[in-house]
């Protein structure tokens, strides 16, 4: 089945002692099917604020987000931590390992949680794509910051959900294991899966088929597939 994500008009107003800021002024995208999406940005133009509204995590102050017309901030909060669990993945800056748990047991760990068969298949070629064999008994406390990224990487793919989100999944990687994640996100995207990422990096962006650009809190141009210089273009035009 095609997946659709929709997000209209989304607007979010954080308020801290007393200081309203309207983070996200308006972002409006429509996604559907399998690809790799980039949002990129300059920093604090919203781009982690947007991922956090599109996954379900953070409500927006108006407008809506809908996964196969479903708006997911109207469902019972049971309805929506279920779509939640079954249908999205994240990969979070933080990459929220549990640290005592090696890699294979912080993969498994959301099937275990939900007493859903480990799709041992899966996770071992995950393991093995992500260049974390012979780290694979190794507890995440122990793992390199990169190793860890990789790890969270390969848990949220391991369920196969419709939607992969990811906020700078190369973010804390050097150039080898960056190509690493990217050929993988690409791969399954290529393979059914949709998948948004957020990044700094344009030549990441250009392996995107579609690149979507914030900026003040808002969504302003949406590409698809294009190069590193095109998006560069444009960022600096935009600045300018
Ligand atoms: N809870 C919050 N309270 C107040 N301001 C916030 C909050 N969350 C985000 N902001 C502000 O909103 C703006 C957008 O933040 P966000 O992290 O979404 O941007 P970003 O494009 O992902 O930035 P970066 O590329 O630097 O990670 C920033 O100015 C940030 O300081």
């Amino acid at each position: 089945m095609t997946i659709t994500l929709t997000a209209r008009n989304v607007r979010r107003a954080v308020t801290t002692a007393g200081v309203t800021t309207e983070i996200l002024q308006g972002c409006t995208l429509e996604l559907k099917g399998a690809g790799l999406t980039a949002v990129v940005g300059p920093s604090g133009s919203g781009k982690s604020s947007l991922l956090m509204c599109l996954s379900g995590l953070e409500q927006p102050t108006s407008g809506s987000v809908s996964i196969d017309g479903r708006d997911i901030y109207r469902q019972s909060a049971s309805r929506r931590a279920s779509m939640l669990r079954s249908e999205i993945g994240f990969v979070f800056q933080q990459y929220n390992l549990v640290p005592f748990l090696d890699v294979e047991e912080n993969i498994t760990l959301p099937f275990r949680l939900d007493r859903a068969p480990v799709p041992r298949a899966v996770v071992s070629e995950l393991i093995e794509s992500f260049g974390l064999s012979h780290r694979r008994r190794a507890p995440a406390r122990s793992l390199s910051g990169g190793e860890q990224q990789r790890t969270a990487v390969c848990r949220a793919l391991a369920r196969r959900p419709g939607i992969v989100f990811a906020d700078e999944p190369t973010g804390a990687l050097d150039s080898q294991s960056t190509r690493l994640v990217l050929d993988t996100l690409r791969r399954m995207a290529d393979e059914g899966q949709m998948i948004v990422m957020v990044t700094h990096d344009l030549d990441a962006a250009a392996l995107a088929d579609t690149v979507v650009v914030m900026h003040d809190g808002r969504t302003v141009k949406t590409f698809g597939r294009s190069t590193g210089q095109e998006l560069l273009a444009f960022m600096t035009e935009l600045r300018a």
